[in-house]
Formats: structure tokens, sequence, C-alpha cells
């Protein structure tokens, strides 16, 4: 084959897990290491203002914006799955929100059969990857490259928030990466004096200057190119031409949960039939690739309000909102500094579970269709969703050509049982967000307010349930047939591949995914290091 470029390490995808691994990768300046990302710079104001990157969220700017397959569990409608195209990946387009997962996740992670991935083996990595403001040993690290912070927003809605939880008599927390998770407390975000610490700000930017780091951006990789068993490279389109990269090393996909099995599969990595379907000759037949998608299915309760405190559209919402501009340029403080997403809870919904079991999610707007319908006023939104689904879905391919759209199917409520579950979160969050604190806030309950039989609810959560953002699991770690990296991350069967994102979940956590996802990179470089 003959090569444009060549590197030791060729890394696709420069998301949450991919700026991980390559900063660490080329800590060691004996190895040169190449960051291919399909994305630009991801360096702009928009990413890094808070407020401002929620306009990511409903729109192309820096965004994939996928659509799921109908869902036959929500009546048939399409999700939507927004995700990262920018360097820094989802982490520049996230809601910034800075959550580990429960410790038992990840030592169920083990007990599959991946050791090194427990929660005690992760710890440390989890520690190494933050820089947090306020929290510090033994649970917190203050000088990794992820700074996570309080909120800087001075909301009044936090204190109703906490209030609502106590009446309920729940647990408050101001730490949910400590020793125990559950409660309600404010969430600490990914940010930095007030604007977003994505994972591009956190590895890539201050390592520019090494010679031995490589970053392409606009350049999105069409396949792995395979000599027998072996990946020797990738093949990737820069603008126009085709160019082929060497990887001398390792061959390394990070391109999230949705797109690294679509690159696995158009390389002729996955289930041998549905690639010869689609005329793709099969290099190597893996059945797991795309199978054991898990996500997160959430409901948004919506609530009209009339204070200023909560941002919407009206002309004194408009004067508010200068004013905070303004602010914001002095100070890097208030309500631009806001993730939206400011307050949360894991909660059980039955005393007698292990686990918490929903997470809340309470927003300072309202969240119609993932703000894809705006309308004029003020509202508010507490979001729920079920941490541990029973529901497996799939990605296959859309088409033979990286172009084409993969088919997303998170089957969502597809297991009966999880929409009874919900419903139970449903009903926990309604009654919290009812307590006279929370009250105060809102005029008015929307689409929720009809629902009061288990009947109407169950309904109304096909209707509106969507995914909060965390599709993992697409090419699971383990050792059996279905597996498709083993606890090292190298795909089975084949040398010098891994892959190293989300997908390679086992199971989904308890929690949001962005600093879990960079723990993953950061655990890679340290075995690929070891494996020299
Ligand atoms: C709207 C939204 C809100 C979220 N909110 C939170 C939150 O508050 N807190 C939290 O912890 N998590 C949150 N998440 C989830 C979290 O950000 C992701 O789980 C995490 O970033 C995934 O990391 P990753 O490395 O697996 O993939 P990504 O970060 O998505 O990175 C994959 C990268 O690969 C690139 N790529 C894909 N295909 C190719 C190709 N063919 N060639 C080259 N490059 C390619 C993509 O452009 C992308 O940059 C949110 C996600 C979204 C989308």
């Amino acid at each position: 084959m003959i090569f444009d470029q060549s590197h030791d390490y060729v890394i696709v995808g420069g998301g949450s897990a991919g700026c991980a691994l390559a900063a660490r990768l080329s800590e060691d300046p004996s190895v040169d290491v190449l960051l291919i990302e399909a994305g630009g710079r991801g360096d702009g104001w928009v990413v890094n203002t808070p407020t401002a990157g929620v306009f990511q969220i409903p729109t192309t700017l820096n965004n994939w914006a996928f659509e799921t397959v109908p869902q036959a569990g929500l009546d048939g409608r399409r999700g939507y799955q927004p995700r990262g195209r920018t360097l820094g990946g989802s982490s520049a387009i996230n809601a910034m929100v800075y959550v580990r997962g429960h410790r038992a996740d990840y030592d169920h992670w083990a007990a599959l059969g991946n050791p090194g991935w427990a929660f005690d083996d992760l710890l440390p990595l989890f520690i190494r990857n933050e820089a947090n403001e306020r929290l510090g040993g033994p649970w917190h690290g203050q000088d990794g490259p992820l700074k996570v912070s309080d909120l800087r927003t001075d909301s009044p809605l936090h204190q109703a928030w906490l209030d609502a939880g106590r009446a309920m008599g729940l647990k408050i927390t101001d730490d949910f990466n400590g020793p125990d998770q559950e409660g309600i407390g404010v969430y600490q975000v990914t940010q930095h004096q007030g604007e977003r610490w994505s994972a591009a700000r956190a590895y890539i930017e201050p390592n520019r200057q090494r010679p031995n780091l490589r970053v392409i951006t606009g350049a999105q990789v069409e396949r792995v190119l395979l000599e027998g068993r072996r990946a020797v490279g990738v093949q990737m389109r820069l603008g126009g031409p085709r160019v082929q990269i060497e990887a001398r090393r390792e061959v390394v996909l990070s391109a999230g949960a949705l797109q690294t099995p679509q690159l696995l599969m158009l390389s002729g990595i996955g289930p041998g039939a549905h690639l010869q379907d689609l005329g793709i000759p099969v290099q190597h037949h893996l059945p797991g690739v795309g199978e054991n998608l898990q996500d997160h299915p959430d409901f948004v309760h919506g609530y009209l309000s009339e204070s200023l405190d909560t941002v919407g559209i009206s002309l004194k919402g408009g004067v508010r909102l200068a004013q905070n501009i303004a602010r914001y340029r002095r100070e890097r403080r208030g309500m631009i500094s806001s993730n939206f997403a400011e307050c949360g809870g894991f909660l059980k919904t039955r005393p007698e579970l292990a686990l918490p079991n929903v997470q809340l999610h309470f927003v300072i707007a309202l969240v119609n269709d993932h703000a894809r319908e705006l309308g004029l006023g003020h509202g508010l939104s507490c979001h729920v969703c079920l941490l541990r689904p029973s529901s497996r879905g799939s990605v296959r391919l859309g088409g033979p050509r990286v172009e084409d759209t993969p088919l997303i199917d998170p089957a969502f409520l597809a297991d009966p049982a999880d929409v009874d579950e919900l419903m139970e979160g449903f009903k926990l969050s309604r009654e919290l967000m009812r307590q006279p604190s929370l009250r105060a806030f809102w005029t008015r309950e929307l689409w929720q307010a009809q629902a009061n039989t288990d009947d109407e609810i169950r309904a109304l959560l096909r209707r509106r349930v969507d995914t909060v953002y965390h599709p993992v699991g697409s090419c699971r770690m383990g050792r059996d047939p279905m597996a498709v990296v083993d606890a090292e991350l190298r795909v089975h069967g084949l040398e010098r591949l891994r892959v190293v994102d989300a997908s390679i979940m086992p199971t989904l956590i308890g929690g949001n995914t962005n600093a879990p996802s960079m723990v993953i990179g950061e655990k890679a470089a340290l075995m690929m290091r070891a494996a020299g």
C-alpha cells in the first residue's frame, strides 16, 4: 500500500475520549500521534460561552444532528441524536454536567469479565483527569486537565430546588461524585471561570506546541485499511482528495458510540450478512459490532413561568438578558454562564432499591423537543431519565459510504419494564416540582398536566420520551462471541486496532457520560504505553 503520511498512532475522532488519548500518548516524545477530526476546531465563542452553546443542540452547528429509525416504543416517532462534530466532540456541545456514574456500574463491568475496569481501578484516573476548583482528595483531583467548577449563576432556583428536596425528605448532596451518589443537589460543571471546558480545551489546546502531536480537522475518515488481520492505516477525505495514512503502531477508533461501529462496518468488520447486503466485502465477521446500543430514555416535564430568573423570550427577559451579557463580559458570571441543566439528582423510585435508578436534570428554561420548538415566554423543565434501561438497540449502516447516515435504533421503551420504571420516576419528579419552593416559580404545568392514571402516564411517556444524549455500548468490551473489544480495548480477532470511546461500555452507567469517556481515553493511553 502506498501512503501519503505515516504516524505511530492514528486516532480517528477528536471527541472526549480521542482528545484524552491523543494528549496522553503524546506525552511520550518518542512516539508520534495523529488525531483526525471530521469537524472544525471547536474553539469559537459559541462553544466556549455556556448559554450560547445551547444553540448547537437543535441545529447542525458543530453537530451531526442524527435521527433514529422510527421507534416502536415511542409510538413510531423518530428520536433525535445530536452528536458533537468538532474538536472536543460531544463535550463541545453538551450540557457540561460533571458526573462520573455509580461505582457499582464499573464494578459490574469488571464482574462481566473485564479486569482493570472496577471503580477502584478507575478512581485514580478520574482524579488524574480532574481539576476541581472546590473539592479535593480522596475523591477529587485538582491538577488534571479537565476544569470542574461550581456554577457561577447565583440563581435563586438552586435554593428552591434544594428546599423542595428537603420538603420531600430526600438526601441533599453537594457532591454527586463522592462516596454516595444519591440525593438532590446543584451540579458541578466542566467550566473554568464561567467558560466551557471541552475535551479539546482540556487536552489539545495546552499541547498544541508538541512536535509529536498532529491534529487534522475537517477530515472525515472513510475506513480502516487492513492487510490481512492487521490494521495498517486509514483512508480519509481531506476536502476533495482521498488520503491514505499509515499507522505504524496502531489505529484507534474514537468516533463515538454511533460512528465507531459505522466505521468498523464500512471497513468490512461487523455482522457478515449485513455487510454483504450492502455489497461491502467482509474482512472480519464480528457479529457484535453495532449491537447492544443503550441510551437513557428521558421524559421532560414542562412548566410556564413568569420568573425572569428563567431563560425565555420576552421583552422584560430581553432587558435582563442584555444586563446579563454585560455582566458576563465583565465577570464571567450570571445567567450567561448557565449550563441550563443547573440542578439535579440521583434518586431511588422505591426505597428497597440498591442504587438510584433515575436521574433528574432541572433546567432553567422550557425544553420542548430538544429546544427545536421555541415559544414566547418563560418556563422551567425537569428531566427524568431511567439510568439502567433493559431495552437494547443497534447501529446499522444506512449505506456503503461514510456519508450515508447510520440507522440508529436505541429501542427506547421496547421493554415494557422500562415504561413502568420510568413512570415511577415521572411521579417522583412531578411531586418534587409541586413542592411549595418550586411551585412558587411556575404558573402552569404543560403536557404532563392531564396525565394522572397509570395508563395516561404510560401513553404520555410513549408520546414524549427521547434521549438525554448518552448512547453507549455499540462496540462492547467483553470476552463472549458478541463482544467487540477485549478489556485492553483491542478489536477481537484483529491486530493493531482498538476502539476507545463510549461505545466500549458493556452497560450504561448511572450518570452522564462525558467524564467517563475521557477516562476511557486515559485508561487506553496507559494500556497502550504499557504495550509499547
Ligand atoms: C447535547 C448533549 C448533551 C450532553 N450533556 C452531557 C453532560 O451534561 N454531561 C456529560 O457528562 N455528558 C453529556 N453528554 C454526553 C457526552 O458528551 C458524550 O457521552 C461524550 O462526549 C462521548 O464521548 P466520545 O469520545 O465517545 O464521542 P464524541 O465526544 O461524540 O466524539 C466523537 C468524535 O468523532 C468524530 N467523528 C465521527 N466520525 C468521524 C469520522 N468518520 N472521521 C473523523 N472524525 C469522526 C466526531 O465529529 C466527534 O468529534 C451530552 C451529549 C450531548 C450530545
